[in-house]
């Protein structure tokens, strides 16, 4: 039998992957385009809903950045309402272990469990600086090496609660007291003991996912989790990242199959191959406007471009190497903004491209443009030579972007026998096929 795809959909987020100026975008913050998304991916069996997650708006020049101008609601909240009007989808929700306390988050995601009869995941993560930390009691405390050591403990301690709880009959002559079994957790990060609030929940542990792609994380996952949301969607450089997570599972007496791998991916889907290029183009176009042209290249040059003109050619001055980072809340993506701005100069000159035509160019190419048949052709290939093990889709479009997919490419998903066509479990960690 060939390996079987995993599916899932990411609420479109607030990058700028998101196009806005769409007539058919929705609302970010509806519960209608929540539930449009997430029944859409139940309607294609999907495996799992994902929600990321924003502690804090993030800033560039001292502005809201970017689309985090519509908000960030919280996620296990949506999760919860999704539970409501889903049966059988998971439900993942990004929380990050560096600001949030085990006890808190262990309760929040068992509760989510029962209510969702079995349905509920985590997606661990760290958060890339201190930043965010500021709305928190603590600050942003914790050094960058830390942050995994405590998000490892923090895992160890949210399974030792789950476990804690031992429901033992009431004894009914002493006048209904009843034992639920106690934990005590006495670490270098959390020192912390009593007795858990929620019974076991269907799942007993929540699905665990992981995001970050330093060594520190790739460990993290290989230790602990059951499933990786990567960044790794193009295929060689996918089956270099699938190699080398998958050889880190045997220090941990694990199989390769216990690790799904997972990236993020676009798409897009036309009724010729012609035809989905140009769509690709297009909404390339409207995902790059001057505006965010002018925002992702400051980026790079660190400084105030407001003043030049997104149709116009590149800054002639260099970028700000020694200055603080005029971008708050965003993971650095370029390590040597003298060497990116080189090579993008080279690439606009060879081409005479404009700023905004440059930032088309180097940012943004959706991971797969096809015809439905080759899209689900290459999503298969993908899996079966091991450059990951599913897909987290994440539409252009809220809240229709997933249609067009489940309505053309499951089917033939399902022609092919790499996916389902009924859930096999009621239960995430059932239908994920993990123990
Ligand atoms: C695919 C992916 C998705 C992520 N999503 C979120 C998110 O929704 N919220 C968040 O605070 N951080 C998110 N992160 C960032 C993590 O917080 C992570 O801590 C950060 O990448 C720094 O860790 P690293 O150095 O191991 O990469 C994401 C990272 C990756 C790779």
């Amino acid at each position: 039998m060939p390996k079987q795809i995993i599916l899932a959909a990411h609420f479109p987020g607030v990058n700028n992957t998101t196009v806005w100026s769409d007539p058919e975008a929705g609302s970010q913050i509806d519960f209608a385009s929540f539930k449009h998304l997430a029944r859409t991916a139940e309607r294609g069996k999907f495996d799992f809903f994902f929600l990321a997650e924003g502690l804090r708006l993030r800033e560039q020049r001292g502005l809201i950045h970017d689309l985090d101008v519509v908000g960030r609601p919280d996620t296990l909240t949506v999760l919860a309402g999704l539970a409501a009007v889903t049966t059988h989808l998971g439900l993942a929700g990004t929380l990050n272990a560096t600001f949030h306390e085990p006890y808190e988050l262990a309760r929040q995601l068992a509760t989510l469990d029962h209510l969702s009869g079995g349905r509920a995941a985590w997606n661990v993560v760290t958060s890339s600086g201190p930043f965010f930390g500021e709305n928190f009691r603590k600050g942003g405390f914790l050094d960058y090496a830390d942050r995994y050591t405590r998000a490892g403990e923090f895992i160890d301690t949210a399974r030792e609660l789950w476990d804690s709880w031992e429901p033992l009959a009431p004894d009914r002559d002493a006048g209904f007291f009843a034992d639920t079994g106690t934990f005590r957790h006495a670490g270098p990060q959390f020192d912390i003991g009593g007795r858990f609030g929620v019974p076991k929940s269907p799942q007993g542990h929540p699905v665990i996912l992981q995001a970050g792609d330093s060594d520190g994380g790739r460990e993290l996952a290989a230790a602990k989790a059951d499933a990786i949301f990567s960044r790794h969607h193009q295929l060689e450089d996918g089956r270099e990242f699938y190699r080398d997570v998958k050889a880190r599972l045997s220090r941990y007496g694990r199989e390769p199959d216990s690790l799904k791998i997972i990236p993020g991916v676009s798409f897009v889907l036309g009724d010729t191959l012609a035809d989905a290029q140009e769509k690709a183009h297009h909404i390339r176009r409207q995902q790059v406007s001057p505006q965010t042209a002018i925002l992702l290249l400051e980026q790079v040059w660190n400084t105030d471009l407001s003043a030049y003109d997104a149709e116009g050619p590149l800054p002639e001055i260099d970028p700000q190497v020694d200055a603080e980072s005029i971008i708050q809340g965003r993971a650095a993506q370029h390590a040597d903004r003298l060497a990116t701005a080189a090579e993008w100069r080279g690439i606009a000159e060879q081409k005479s491209l404009s700023i905004r035509e440059l930032i088309i160019e180097v940012t943004g190419r959706q991971s797969f443009i096809g015809t439905p048949a080759t899209v689900a052709a290459e999503l298969d290939e993908y899996v079966q030579t091991d450059a990951c093990d599913g897909f987290i889709l994440v539409p252009h479009l809220t809240p229709g972007g997933l249609d067009d997919f489940v309505d053309g490419v499951v089917p033939l998903l399902q022609e092919r026998g790499v996916f389902r066509t009924e859930y096999e479990s009621t239960t995430l960690r059932g239908n994920l096929g993990l123990a």
